[in-house]
């Protein structure tokens, strides 16, 4: 059409000028200006797309600062998502205005100062920063602790890396918020291992245990305090008490009974420091551990009484470890007895949480009563239930710490109700990537006041610096004998022995008996006690006797067992 209409106008054109050449001047005009626009675009073409990549970039940097960010793309991994920005009382402010509570953020845009006033200064606070916040009237701590995940995530940090606890002052909650990443960062090695020449007492030391949030060492005095660890399968139960007991063996003066129900050998480096080392899973070694138990509070007893005759006396510390505790109180073994007529009858249970129950028994007793003679009761535990792990025994340790747990009721279970309504929460701590982290409620550690737990990270000693802190145990203790409670009494006969220590005497007092025979095999009566004593003559059918008020083993009823023994030909079934 175009060429139509210029051909149109050269026509009128050649006509008006009456030369026929005129008829393509239109045409050929157009042709020129057209070649004359492609030769300009040649020319302004390149310089024109440096200008414009320019002037794209200057765009987006001018977003970029008015919105202080980057395009997600453009940004390193771990700060993609807004995380790590640093905290400041606008960014916690906002936060809080936004938790979901109407009453909170209503009282904050009321507040004059734009809510700046509920804050304490922000103070760094380890790997992370801590404020306190003075809620308003409306809101209680509760309603903020509840909404933990949301809290974290308007602060932008996971969950995991922001903790609520309630301070002494009233309506307040302390914030502690991690620097993004920090808590997945490993801490240093444990001192036992880095400083060769560390000692432990049990009394005034404190076991270096691993860090608190702030990153200061936390320290944990074991003196006088039965302990729980539990938590999870797998998350460093064994590691953390351990731990413990490396330090502990470090004094001399402190005796071991060890039970280890897994039996792997995580405790294998104790052979040496250890009176008694069971190691093993079956319902033999649980037998023997609520055996151990029970010598245990006769041992208690022995003390308690030795303590009633001389107040002043002072008794080395027995810490009687039970890891994997669980195991013992979900055993199904009964005792069995033999009657007369030949009848083989069933009698305590090993485990369950009835007051017949023999491990369950012997613990609370510990509880109740071996403190303050140090007889300690350590236990580790995993998962805990009511049925794995009873209420009362539960309650009765002093220092009770948990890793990772599946729910806040198991939480309630391993720390008690008071540490976890005041913020304890190892049931939020992460599966798998918080290995090693407890949530400590005792008194043998230091707690910022008004808090009922502290978060730590322990130190992990792996099994061959374990066994190197256990060698300079040995050599601090010139090597204990550790008797496997299996081989104990192998070689002797104790019927005998107690007469021979006896002697010509008519009577003599029970712990008299006791003294003599540890002189006799330190390594076979080392950790006999009344109750050992009183059992094997039972089943002789005699008994200690008391007389002038003290118990006496009497020289004419040990002569008379020898001789009922030798005349039955049974031998005694505990030889
Ligand atoms: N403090 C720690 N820091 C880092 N990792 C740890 C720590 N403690 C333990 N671990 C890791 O967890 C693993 C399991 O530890 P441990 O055997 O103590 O767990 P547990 O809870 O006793 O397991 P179980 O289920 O057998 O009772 C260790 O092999 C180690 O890799």
């Amino acid at each position: 059409m175009s060429i139509g209409v210029l051909v149109a106008l050269g026509v009128v054109m050649a006509i008006s000028s009456e030369n026929v050449a005129d008829v393509i001047t239109p045409l050929s005009a157009t042709i020129e200006f057209i070649a004359l626009l492609v030769r300009i675009v040649q020319v302004v073409w390149g310089p024109l797309i440096a200008i414009g990549l320019f002037l794209a970039l200057l765009a987006l940097w001018s977003v970029g600062r008015k919105q202080h960010a980057a395009p997600a793309w453009a940004l390193p991994a771990n700060v993609r998502t807004g995380e790590g920005e640093p905290i400041t009382p606008s960014i916690v402010v906002k936060a809080l205005s936004h938790l979901g509570l109407p009453a909170l953020r209503k009282a904050i845009k009321e507040m004059g100062d734009g809510g700046a006033a509920m804050l304490s200064p922000i103070v760094i606070a380890g790997c992370g920063v801590e404020v306190d916040v003075t809620l308003p009237l409306e809101v209680s701590t509760i309603e903020v602790q509840n909404r933990r995940r949301k809290l974290a995530e308007n602060l932008s940090r996971h969950e995991h890396e922001v903790f609520i606890t309630i301070p002494q002052a009233a309506r307040t909650v302390r914030l502690w918020i991690a620097d993004s990443g920090a808590l997945d960062e490993p801490i240093g090695p444990s001192p036992l291992v880095t400083d060769e020449t560390l000692t432990a007492n049990y009394k005034t030391g404190k076991a270096p245990w691993g860090q608190d949030l702030r990153g200061d060492a936390a320290e944990l005095s074991v003196y006088q305090r039965h302990l729980l660890v539990t938590g999870l399968s797998n998350q460093g139960k064994t590691a953390a008490l351990r731990s413990l007991a490396l330090w502990l063996s470090l004094d001399r003066t402190v005796q071991f009974w060890i039970a280890d129900l897994k039996g792997i050998g995580d405790w294998a480096m104790f052979d040496g420091i250890a009176q008694i080392l069971i190691e093993g899973l079956s319902d033999d070694h649980v037998i023997q551990a609520t055996e151990m138990v029970e010598d245990a509070v006769e041992e208690m007893n022995r003390r308690i009484e030795a303590r009633r005759n001389d107040p002043t006396v002072v008794f080395e510390p027995l810490i009687v470890v039970v890891d994997e505790a669980q195991l013992a109180f979900m055993c199904p073994v009964k005792t069995t007895r033999i009657t007369e007529d030949g009848k083989v009858k069933e009698g305590a249970p090993y485990g369950g949480s009835k007051a017949t129950s023999r491990y369950f028994m012997a613990v609370r007793k510990l509880h109740n009563q071996g403190r303050a003679v140090d007889v300690l009761m350590w236990q580790g535990t995993q998962d805990p239930t009511d049925q794995n792990l009873p209420k009362l025994v539960r309650e009765g340790a002093h220092t009770r710490a948990s890793l990772v747990l599946g729910t806040e009721s198991q939480a309630r279970m391993a720390l008690g109700d008071k540490a976890v309504d005041g913020g304890a929460a190892p049931h939020l701590l992460r599966q798998g990537l918080d290995k090693g982290t407890l949530v400590v409620a005792s008194d043998g550690i230091a707690i910022p006041t008004g808090q009922a737990s502290i978060t730590v990270r322990t130190h992990f000693i792996d099994d061959e610096p374990a066994a190197e802190i256990a060698e300079r145990a040995k050599a601090l203790r010139n090597g204990a004998t550790t008797l496997r409670v299996i081989e104990r009494d192998a070689e002797r006969d104790p019927l005998a022995d107690i007469a021979a220590v006896i002697g010509d005497a008519a009577r003599l007092r029970t712990d008299e008996v006791l003294k003599r025979l540890h002189a006799l095999d330190t390594a076979v009566y080392r950790e006999w006690n009344n109750g050992r004593l009183k059992r094997l003559l039972e089943e002789h059918g005699e008994e200690p006797k008391k007389s002038h008020g003290v118990m006496v083993v009497r020289r004419d009823d040990v002569a008379r067992a020898l001789a009922n023994r030798d005349t039955d030909g049974s031998a005694s079934a505990s030889q």
